[in-house]
């Protein structure tokens, strides 16, 4: 459904350059959830907002994201907006993206009537149906109040179900569950539940681990704009490949709670070879030097040198 092919995006910084997204190839079939996880910085983000080219002027674009065999990237912005919203969505982070002086069903219900083109009755009777959908209630009072009237969970909410609400196919959240508590958590990671039930295929940007094991169907992991292991997700929790991969559970509180040596790398100037090499608890010489592409492991594909004649080992 979504085929990212040869993906880099590049910020340049006066001489410098970044490279946020280096090369990323990945693909997200009908009905599919896939959570991409990774460190602070490693361009999970900036990946996100390329599919959509919802990023700056100034940062250079190259490879190809199809969805449906249509190429993203070099389509019209005019054909991009009818896509936006409509076809894919992307539900982003809380906090600023809620316009504080529009009432939250006014906004759950634009997308409704731009898309959608519902006459105002009808958009606001599916927004109504949509806050009781993601439990936020009374949903005739709450349509009427302004974001800064609902607790953070609630706008987190008010997001997904404006995201969803021109029924797209495709969803891109980025970090639903950041700086939520426990119970605001939950209910978020239920609204992903009931999503998933809708037959929607979702790319999910998380550091939240327990969300991805609760929604993910397949876990993507990215490190120095890379991605370096895509498995499905039960293969990521019992025997995930990579050694990054390995190295992000351990260092969960109910997985021992081990850091993982180092920092991460400076993108301006990455480390030579595998990018994670320096911090890698299993580097071989070839690492240091050359860059690993991706190697098939049954289902599994993995960018480490462990997994060089993969076949003919076992
Ligand atoms: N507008 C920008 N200008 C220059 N560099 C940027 C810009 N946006 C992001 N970057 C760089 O791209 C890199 C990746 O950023 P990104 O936000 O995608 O990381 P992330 O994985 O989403 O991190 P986090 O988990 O903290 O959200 C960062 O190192 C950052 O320095
Ligand atoms: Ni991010």
């Amino acid at each position: 459904m979504l085929d990212i092919r040869n993906l880099s995006v590049e910020f340049k910084l006066g001489k410098k350059s970044v490279k946020a997204v280096n090369n990323v190839s990945l693909k997200i079939n009908e009905n599919e959830t896939v959570c991409l996880i990774g460190e602070s910085g490693s361009g999970k983000s900036v990946l996100g907002l390329s599919i959509l080219k919802l990023l700056p002027e100034n940062v250079k674009i190259s490879g190809e994201v199809y969805y449906k065999n249509k190429n993203l990237l070099s389509l019209p912005e005019k054909e991009l907006k009818n896509i936006r919203g409509k076809i894919i969505a992307w539900i982003p982070q809380t906090s600023s993206a809620l316009n504080p002086v529009i009432t939250v069903g006014e906004q759950i219900a634009e997308p409704l009537i731009y898309h959608l083109k519902l006459d105002k009755k009808r958009a606001w009777r599916r927004v109504i149906d949509l806050l009781n959908f993601f439990s936020i209630i009374p949903a005739e009072k709450r349509a009427k109040q302004y974001p800064h009237q609902y607790s953070g969970g609630m706008k987190q909410r008010a997001l997904v179900a404006m995201g969803i609400s021109a029924e797209p196919e495709f969803i891109i959240a980025d970090e639903p569950t950041k700086g939520l508590d426990i119970v605001k958590k939950f209910n978020v990671i239920e609204a992903f539940k009931k999503i998933k039930k809708k037959k929607l295929s979702q790319l999910i940007i998380t550091h939240d681990l327990h969300l991805a094991e609760v929604i993910g169907d397949k876990i993507s992991v990215m490190y120095c704009g890379q991605v370096l292991e895509v498995c499905n997700k039960n293969r990521f929790f019992n025997e995930p490949l990579h050694p990054y991969s390995k190295a992000l559970l351990e260092a969960l509180p109910d997985r021992g709670l081990k850091p993982i040596r180092g920092f991460p790398p400076s993108m301006v100037n990455p480390p030579s070879g595998c990018k994670f090499h320096p911090r890698c608890d299993y580097c071989l010489d070839i690492c240091k030097r050359k860059e690993p592409p991706f190697f098939k492991v049954e289902d599994s594909l993995v960018r480490c040198w462990r997994y060089d004649n993969w076949k003919e080992s076992n």
